[in-house]
């Protein structure tokens, strides 16, 4: 854990974000891929033993980039799309974003047949593996019922630091008025951290939307007024 940089006190909310982002993305550059892939290793157990993973059906994952993040493939990808919890004995459906423009609203939740498929996937210019768009594609979002959301910084309140484009924040914002409009409940969210990425105090705009839970390799933080699945 981090305390924040006390220099910045004064500094507006969007500098103070811009700040820690620097920091931390700067100690991440430093991890070794060997220290990140063993750690990745511990923190997986935790998220699987979770309910809110056990019991899910429908999961959102990112595909990681090389700028330092919990690695989602191949292992957890494998894990999330075979051991199959979900109803009736189904394995998993499993969505991955693509970013489709530069505005908060500009990203989309694409369906993943096989994880063989990642692999022949066009790299964005973020380094991110991204399937190919449809050529028409869905306008109601997916019937999530589980969010793995990557971020840069967290807290142990579960608030989370992005890379600054709003796509994460925009996309939740729908997909909860989405569920609601259908009577669906909402889904869980769920933040996956290196311990070099928790922060004592993560600055938060009203926009913002916490976590239901953070996991990180040492431990797991809830959100404490969290709603629990079906609650
Ligand atoms: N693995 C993964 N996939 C993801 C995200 C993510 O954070 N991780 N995203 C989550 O939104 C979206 C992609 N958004 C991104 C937005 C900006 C940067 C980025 O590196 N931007 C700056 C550096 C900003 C910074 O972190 O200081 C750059 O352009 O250099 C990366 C991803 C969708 N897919
Ligand atoms: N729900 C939303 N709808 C529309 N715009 C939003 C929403 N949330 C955030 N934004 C816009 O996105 C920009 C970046 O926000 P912020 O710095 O919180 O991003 P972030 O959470 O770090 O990034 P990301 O969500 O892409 O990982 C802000 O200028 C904000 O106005």
């Amino acid at each position: 854990m981090t305390s924040a940089n006390p220099s910045n006190a004064g500094a507006s909310l969007s500098e103070k974000k811009k700040d820690l982002r620097k920091s931390i993305t700067a100690r991440l550059r430093a991890l070794d891929d060997s220290y990140v892939a063993a750690e990745a290793s511990r923190l997986f157990p935790r998220l699987l033993a979770l309910e809110e993973y056990t019991d899910s059906t429908c999961v959102s994952l990112y595909l990681s980039m090389p700028a330092k993040e919990v690695p989602t493939f191949p292992d957890l990808l494998e894990a999330v799309m075979t051991d199959g919890k979900g109803a009736e004995g189904r394995a998993r459906d499993v969505y991955v974003p693509k970013v489709t423009g530069p505005a908060p609203g500009d990203m989309v939740m694409l369906p993943l047949s096989s994880p063989e498929d990642v692999s022949s996937f066009p790299v964005s210019k973020w380094g991110i593996p991204e399937p190919p768009l449809p050529p028409s594609l869905s306008p109601s979002l997916p019937p999530l019922d589980l969010v793995l959301v990557p971020g840069v910084a967290f807290d142990n309140k579960c608030n989370r630091l992005g890379h600054g484009k709003g796509y994460y924040d925009s996309f939740l914002s729908r997909l909860f008025a989405s569920h609601a409009a259908a009577g669906r409940a909402r889904p869980m969210t769920i933040g996956l951290a290196l311990e070099e990425q928790m922060v004592a105090s993560v600055p938060v705009d009203t926009f913002d939307l916490p976590l239901d839970a953070v996991v990180t390799p040492d431990k797991v933080y809830f959100r404490k007024d969290r709603e629990r699945k079906g609650g």
